[in-house]
Protein backbone atom coordinates (compact mmCIF):
# COMPACT_ATOMS: atom_id res chain seq x y z
CA UNK A 1 0.00 0.00 0.00
CA UNK A 2 1.84 3.14 -0.90
CA UNK A 3 0.44 6.65 0.05
CA UNK A 4 1.47 8.89 -3.32
CA UNK A 5 0.86 12.08 -2.23
CA UNK A 6 4.36 13.01 -1.94
CA UNK A 7 4.33 12.81 -5.48
CA UNK A 8 2.74 15.87 -5.78
CA UNK A 9 3.20 17.68 -2.48
CA UNK A 10 6.18 19.52 -3.03
CA UNK A 11 8.28 18.42 -0.20
CA UNK A 12 11.93 17.71 -0.72
CA UNK A 13 11.71 14.32 -0.35
CA UNK A 14 8.24 13.39 -0.91
CA UNK A 15 9.12 12.12 -4.69
CA UNK A 16 11.87 9.93 -3.35
CA UNK A 17 10.12 8.43 -0.55
CA UNK A 18 7.29 7.43 -2.79
CA UNK A 19 9.15 6.57 -5.57
CA UNK A 20 11.65 4.27 -3.41
CA UNK A 21 8.33 2.36 -2.54
CA UNK A 22 6.84 2.26 -5.87
CA UNK A 23 10.19 0.64 -6.86
CA UNK A 24 10.32 -1.89 -4.26
CA UNK A 25 6.51 -2.95 -4.82
CA UNK A 26 7.38 -3.02 -9.11
CA UNK A 27 10.75 -5.35 -8.44
CA UNK A 28 9.37 -7.81 -6.06
CA UNK A 29 5.47 -7.93 -6.41
CA UNK A 30 4.48 -5.86 -9.76
CA UNK A 31 1.19 -5.50 -8.10
CA UNK A 32 0.31 -2.62 -5.33
CA UNK A 33 -2.43 -0.71 -3.70
CA UNK A 34 -2.26 3.59 -4.07
CA UNK A 35 -3.60 5.94 -2.09
CA UNK A 36 -3.72 9.33 -1.79
CA UNK A 37 -4.13 10.04 -5.73
CA UNK A 38 -6.26 13.10 -5.33
CA UNK A 39 -8.93 11.77 -7.59
CA UNK A 40 -12.44 12.64 -6.07
CA UNK A 41 -14.09 9.71 -4.85
CA UNK A 42 -17.23 11.18 -6.33
CA UNK A 43 -15.58 10.95 -9.52
CA UNK A 44 -15.57 7.39 -9.24
CA UNK A 45 -19.16 7.01 -8.21
CA UNK A 46 -20.28 9.23 -11.12
CA UNK A 47 -18.26 6.91 -13.52
CA UNK A 48 -20.22 3.42 -12.14
CA UNK A 49 -23.24 5.06 -12.13
CA UNK A 50 -22.98 6.02 -15.99
CA UNK A 51 -20.94 2.92 -16.89
CA UNK A 52 -24.40 0.68 -15.02
CA UNK A 53 -26.72 2.78 -17.09
CA UNK A 54 -24.56 1.73 -20.34
CA UNK A 55 -24.66 -1.90 -20.08
CA UNK A 56 -28.07 -1.92 -18.99
CA UNK A 57 -28.99 -0.77 -22.88
CA UNK A 58 -30.57 -2.90 -24.85
CA UNK A 59 -27.93 -4.91 -26.93
CA UNK A 60 -28.84 -3.02 -30.23
CA UNK A 61 -28.30 0.07 -28.57
CA UNK A 62 -24.51 -0.72 -27.50
CA UNK A 63 -24.08 -2.46 -30.86
CA UNK A 64 -24.19 1.08 -32.32
CA UNK A 65 -21.07 1.71 -31.33
CA UNK A 66 -19.04 -2.05 -31.79
CA UNK A 67 -15.80 -1.78 -31.86
CA UNK A 68 -15.76 -3.72 -35.16
CA UNK A 69 -16.85 -0.31 -36.09
CA UNK A 70 -14.35 1.79 -35.34
CA UNK A 71 -10.79 1.93 -37.78
CA UNK A 72 -8.98 2.37 -34.31
CA UNK A 73 -10.11 -0.02 -31.41
CA UNK A 74 -12.66 2.13 -29.85
CA UNK A 75 -16.63 1.19 -28.91
CA UNK A 76 -18.09 -1.57 -27.41
CA UNK A 77 -17.14 -5.12 -26.84
CA UNK A 78 -19.86 -7.79 -26.48
CA UNK A 79 -19.11 -10.81 -24.77
CA UNK A 80 -16.97 -13.72 -26.20
CA UNK A 81 -15.50 -10.97 -28.52
CA UNK A 82 -12.31 -11.50 -27.00
CA UNK A 83 -10.18 -14.55 -26.54
CA UNK A 84 -7.04 -15.20 -24.36
CA UNK A 85 -3.57 -17.50 -25.10
CA UNK A 86 -5.39 -20.67 -23.51
CA UNK A 87 -8.61 -20.16 -26.04
CA UNK A 88 -11.13 -19.45 -23.43
CA UNK A 89 -13.71 -16.79 -24.15
CA UNK A 90 -14.84 -13.63 -21.54
CA UNK A 91 -17.68 -13.72 -19.58
CA UNK A 92 -17.86 -9.94 -19.54
CA UNK A 93 -18.42 -7.31 -22.29
CA UNK A 94 -16.45 -3.61 -22.11
CA UNK A 95 -16.32 0.02 -23.81
CA UNK A 96 -13.17 0.83 -24.83
CA UNK A 97 -11.93 4.35 -25.42
CA UNK A 98 -8.72 6.50 -25.28
CA UNK A 99 -7.51 10.02 -26.43
CA UNK A 100 -10.65 11.49 -27.86
CA UNK A 101 -8.38 12.99 -31.08
CA UNK A 102 -10.14 14.28 -33.70
CA UNK A 103 -11.45 12.70 -37.17
CA UNK A 104 -8.56 14.76 -39.22
CA UNK A 105 -5.82 13.82 -36.85
CA UNK A 106 -2.88 12.75 -39.10
CA UNK A 107 -2.17 9.01 -37.43
CA UNK A 108 -5.54 8.03 -37.69
CA UNK A 109 -5.57 9.71 -41.49
CA UNK A 110 -2.65 7.85 -41.84
CA UNK A 111 -4.62 4.53 -40.52
CA UNK A 112 -2.93 4.15 -36.97
CA UNK A 113 -4.91 1.29 -35.74
CA UNK A 114 -5.03 2.82 -31.75
CA UNK A 115 -5.30 6.33 -32.48
CA UNK A 116 -8.36 8.41 -33.36
CA UNK A 117 -11.46 9.77 -32.12
CA UNK A 118 -13.85 7.75 -29.60
CA UNK A 119 -17.06 6.22 -30.10
CA UNK A 120 -19.60 7.73 -28.06
CA UNK A 121 -23.28 6.29 -27.13
CA UNK A 122 -26.36 8.42 -27.34
CA UNK A 123 -26.51 8.37 -23.62
CA UNK A 124 -26.70 12.09 -21.91
CA UNK A 125 -23.99 12.51 -19.36
CA UNK A 126 -21.66 9.53 -20.45
CA UNK A 127 -19.32 11.32 -22.47
CA UNK A 128 -19.07 14.18 -19.66
CA UNK A 129 -18.33 11.74 -16.97
CA UNK A 130 -15.93 9.15 -18.57
CA UNK A 131 -14.26 12.24 -19.92
CA UNK A 132 -13.65 13.82 -16.48
CA UNK A 133 -12.36 9.96 -14.75
CA UNK A 134 -10.24 9.52 -17.98
CA UNK A 135 -8.20 12.85 -17.61
CA UNK A 136 -8.07 11.98 -14.23
CA UNK A 137 -6.59 9.01 -13.65
CA UNK A 138 -4.25 9.78 -17.08
CA UNK A 139 -3.17 12.67 -14.71
CA UNK A 140 -2.50 10.02 -11.93
CA UNK A 141 -0.27 8.37 -14.33
CA UNK A 142 1.36 10.72 -15.36
CA UNK A 143 2.66 11.27 -11.76
CA UNK A 144 3.08 7.91 -11.68
CA UNK A 145 5.48 7.40 -14.25
CA UNK A 146 7.50 10.15 -13.00
CA UNK A 147 7.67 8.17 -9.73
CA UNK A 148 8.76 5.25 -11.80
CA UNK A 149 11.41 7.12 -13.41
CA UNK A 150 12.92 8.15 -10.22
CA UNK A 151 12.81 4.13 -9.05
CA UNK A 152 14.91 3.99 -11.88
CA UNK A 153 17.40 6.14 -10.40
CA UNK A 154 16.41 8.54 -13.88
CA UNK A 155 15.20 11.85 -13.28
CA UNK A 156 11.69 12.40 -12.72
CA UNK A 157 10.96 13.93 -16.25
CA UNK A 158 12.71 11.05 -17.95
CA UNK A 159 10.09 9.42 -19.86
CA UNK A 160 7.91 12.67 -20.44
CA UNK A 161 9.39 13.32 -24.10
CA UNK A 162 7.33 9.90 -24.63
CA UNK A 163 4.29 11.02 -23.48
CA UNK A 164 2.61 13.61 -25.79
CA UNK A 165 -0.23 11.31 -27.23
CA UNK A 166 -0.65 8.27 -26.08
CA UNK A 167 -2.82 5.21 -26.98
CA UNK A 168 -3.45 4.67 -23.08
CA UNK A 169 -6.94 3.19 -23.21
CA UNK A 170 -9.67 3.23 -20.53
CA UNK A 171 -12.13 0.03 -20.35
CA UNK A 172 -15.41 -0.11 -18.36
CA UNK A 173 -15.87 -3.71 -17.70
CA UNK A 174 -19.14 -5.54 -16.98
CA UNK A 175 -19.01 -8.96 -16.01
CA UNK A 176 -22.48 -9.97 -15.29
CA UNK A 177 -23.41 -12.92 -13.09
CA UNK A 178 -24.72 -15.86 -14.28
CA UNK A 179 -25.56 -18.49 -12.16
CA UNK A 180 -26.17 -21.55 -14.90
CA UNK A 181 -22.35 -20.64 -16.23
CA UNK A 182 -20.53 -21.75 -12.88
CA UNK A 183 -17.08 -22.80 -14.14
CA UNK A 184 -16.39 -20.39 -16.70
CA UNK A 185 -13.66 -17.84 -16.01
CA UNK A 186 -14.46 -13.79 -16.07
CA UNK A 187 -10.86 -13.25 -17.89
CA UNK A 188 -8.23 -15.48 -18.76
CA UNK A 189 -4.66 -15.24 -17.21
CA UNK A 190 -2.37 -12.13 -19.07
CA UNK A 191 -0.39 -9.55 -18.34
CA UNK A 192 -1.11 -6.04 -19.32
CA UNK A 193 0.40 -4.51 -22.97
CA UNK A 194 1.56 -1.37 -21.39
CA UNK A 195 3.36 0.41 -19.05
CA UNK A 196 1.49 0.03 -15.94
CA UNK A 197 -2.25 -0.17 -15.24
CA UNK A 198 -3.79 2.26 -12.73
CA UNK A 199 -7.38 0.00 -11.55
CA UNK A 200 -10.64 0.80 -9.98
CA UNK A 201 -12.61 -2.39 -9.53
CA UNK A 202 -16.10 -2.67 -7.83
CA UNK A 203 -15.49 -6.43 -6.34
CA UNK A 204 -13.68 -8.92 -5.48
CA UNK A 205 -12.16 -11.37 -8.33
CA UNK A 206 -8.87 -10.16 -9.88
CA UNK A 207 -6.02 -12.56 -8.72
CA UNK A 208 -2.39 -11.79 -9.41
CA UNK A 209 0.14 -14.70 -9.68
CA UNK A 210 3.17 -15.26 -7.47
CA UNK A 211 6.50 -16.41 -8.04
CA UNK A 212 5.55 -19.82 -6.75
CA UNK A 213 2.81 -19.76 -9.11
CA UNK A 214 -0.16 -19.28 -6.33
CA UNK A 215 -3.12 -17.05 -7.26
CA UNK A 216 -3.55 -14.36 -4.82
CA UNK A 217 -6.42 -12.07 -3.95
CA UNK A 218 -6.35 -8.28 -4.95
CA UNK A 219 -9.66 -7.28 -3.25
CA UNK A 220 -11.10 -3.48 -3.66
CA UNK A 221 -10.10 -1.70 -0.40
CA UNK A 222 -11.76 1.79 0.15
CA UNK A 223 -9.86 5.05 -1.66
CA UNK A 224 -7.38 3.31 -3.16
CA UNK A 225 -6.57 2.15 -6.89
CA UNK A 226 -5.14 -1.22 -8.23
CA UNK A 227 -1.49 -0.58 -9.81
CA UNK A 228 0.31 -3.23 -11.70
CA UNK A 229 3.40 -3.33 -13.91
CA UNK A 230 2.82 -3.70 -17.68
CA UNK A 231 5.12 -5.19 -20.44
CA UNK A 232 6.84 -1.77 -21.03
CA UNK A 233 8.15 -0.98 -17.80
CA UNK A 234 9.29 -4.86 -17.29
CA UNK A 235 11.10 -4.70 -21.30
CA UNK A 236 12.55 -1.45 -20.24
CA UNK A 237 14.05 -2.63 -17.23
CA UNK A 238 15.33 -5.99 -18.97
CA UNK A 239 13.24 -8.00 -16.37
CA UNK A 240 13.75 -6.16 -12.90
CA UNK A 241 10.33 -4.65 -12.63
CA UNK A 242 7.82 -7.77 -13.52
CA UNK A 243 4.56 -7.20 -15.95
CA UNK A 244 2.93 -9.35 -13.33
CA UNK A 245 0.24 -12.55 -14.54
CA UNK A 246 -3.22 -11.70 -13.35
CA UNK A 247 -6.97 -13.02 -13.93
CA UNK A 248 -10.77 -12.37 -12.93
CA UNK A 249 -11.68 -15.26 -11.78
CA UNK A 250 -15.74 -16.42 -12.34
CA UNK A 251 -18.05 -13.68 -10.40
CA UNK A 252 -20.55 -14.79 -8.28
CA UNK A 253 -21.53 -11.03 -7.08
CA UNK A 254 -21.81 -8.67 -10.29
CA UNK A 255 -18.46 -6.78 -10.81
CA UNK A 256 -17.72 -3.80 -12.72
CA UNK A 257 -13.96 -2.56 -13.02
CA UNK A 258 -12.25 0.37 -14.97
CA UNK A 259 -8.23 -0.32 -15.85
CA UNK A 260 -6.49 2.73 -17.13
CA UNK A 261 -3.55 0.92 -19.70
CA UNK A 262 -1.26 3.51 -19.24
CA UNK A 263 0.90 4.05 -22.25
CA UNK A 264 3.52 5.65 -23.72
CA UNK A 265 3.23 7.00 -27.52
CA UNK A 266 2.82 4.76 -30.42
CA UNK A 267 5.64 5.04 -32.29
CA UNK A 268 8.50 5.03 -28.89
CA UNK A 269 11.28 2.40 -29.21
CA UNK A 270 10.96 0.71 -25.88
CA UNK A 271 14.52 -1.55 -25.19
CA UNK A 272 16.34 -2.41 -22.48
CA UNK A 273 18.16 0.65 -20.36
CA UNK A 274 21.84 0.31 -20.32
CA UNK A 275 21.88 0.05 -16.39
CA UNK A 276 19.71 -3.43 -16.41
CA UNK A 277 22.05 -4.95 -18.88
CA UNK A 278 25.12 -6.97 -18.03
CA UNK A 279 27.39 -10.17 -19.25
CA UNK A 280 24.61 -12.04 -17.01
CA UNK A 281 21.83 -10.24 -18.36
CA UNK A 282 21.91 -9.60 -21.64
CA UNK A 283 19.45 -7.46 -23.18
CA UNK A 284 15.96 -8.50 -24.40
CA UNK A 285 15.11 -7.68 -28.09
CA UNK A 286 13.57 -3.70 -28.10
CA UNK A 287 9.87 -3.06 -29.42
CA UNK A 288 7.52 -0.41 -30.38
CA UNK A 289 5.70 0.24 -27.64
CA UNK A 290 2.40 0.78 -30.13
CA UNK A 291 3.24 -1.76 -32.21
CA UNK A 292 3.41 -4.40 -29.40
CA UNK A 293 -0.29 -3.22 -28.08
CA UNK A 294 -1.35 -3.74 -31.55
CA UNK A 295 -0.23 -6.98 -32.12
CA UNK A 296 -1.36 -8.27 -28.74
CA UNK A 297 -4.52 -6.88 -29.52
CA UNK A 298 -5.21 -8.20 -33.14
CA UNK A 299 -4.29 -11.75 -31.52
CA UNK A 300 -7.29 -11.64 -28.66
CA UNK A 301 -9.89 -9.64 -30.49
CA UNK A 302 -12.44 -11.84 -32.58
CA UNK A 303 -13.10 -8.89 -34.99
CA UNK A 304 -9.36 -8.30 -35.80
CA UNK A 305 -8.47 -11.43 -35.56
CA UNK A 306 -10.67 -12.10 -38.68
CA UNK A 307 -9.55 -8.73 -40.25
CA UNK A 308 -6.02 -10.57 -39.99
CA UNK A 309 -6.94 -14.01 -41.96
CA UNK A 310 -8.30 -12.21 -44.56
CA UNK A 311 -5.25 -10.56 -45.05
CA UNK A 312 -6.70 -7.05 -44.20
CA UNK A 313 -4.84 -6.67 -41.53
CA UNK A 314 -1.12 -7.90 -40.55
CA UNK A 315 0.76 -8.17 -37.56
CA UNK A 316 3.88 -5.32 -37.47
CA UNK A 317 7.23 -7.40 -37.95
CA UNK A 318 8.91 -8.81 -34.55
CA UNK A 319 5.48 -9.12 -33.11
CA UNK A 320 5.28 -11.61 -29.60
CA UNK A 321 3.07 -14.48 -29.20
CA UNK A 322 0.71 -13.70 -26.37
CA UNK A 323 1.70 -14.57 -23.08
CA UNK A 324 5.70 -13.51 -23.60
CA UNK A 325 6.06 -11.41 -20.13
CA UNK A 326 5.37 -12.13 -16.74
CA UNK A 327 6.91 -13.76 -13.69
CA UNK A 328 8.61 -17.11 -14.62
CA UNK A 329 6.84 -19.42 -12.08
CA UNK A 330 9.22 -22.05 -9.84
CA UNK A 331 8.55 -25.59 -10.69
O1 LIG B 1 -11.40 -6.57 -14.00
C1 LIG B 1 -10.31 -6.56 -13.45
O2 LIG B 1 -10.18 -6.44 -12.23
C2 LIG B 1 -9.03 -6.69 -14.24
C3 LIG B 1 -9.20 -6.57 -15.71
C4 LIG B 1 -7.91 -6.78 -16.43
O3 LIG B 1 -6.99 -7.38 -15.94
C5 LIG B 1 -7.74 -6.23 -17.78
O4 LIG B 1 -8.73 -5.75 -18.36
O5 LIG B 1 -6.60 -6.25 -18.28
FE1 LIG C 1 -5.17 -6.98 -17.03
Amino acid sequence: MIDVRGLRDGSADGPAEVAAALGRAAREVGFMYVTGTGIPPDLCTDLLAVTERFFALPYETKMATYIGRSRNHRGYVPEGEEVFADGGKDHKEAFDLGRDLPADDPDYLAGNPMLGPNQWPDLPGFREVVSAYYSAVFDLGCQLLRGFALALGEPAGFFDRYVTRPPSQLRLIHYPVDPGAEDRPGIGAHTDYECFTILKPTRPGLEARNGAGQWIDVPPLPDTFVLNIGDMLELWTNGEFVATTHRVRKVVEERYSFPLFFSVDYHTPVAPLPRFVSVDRPPRPGLIAGEHLFAQTAQSFGYLKRRLAEGEITLPDGSLALSSFGHTVAK
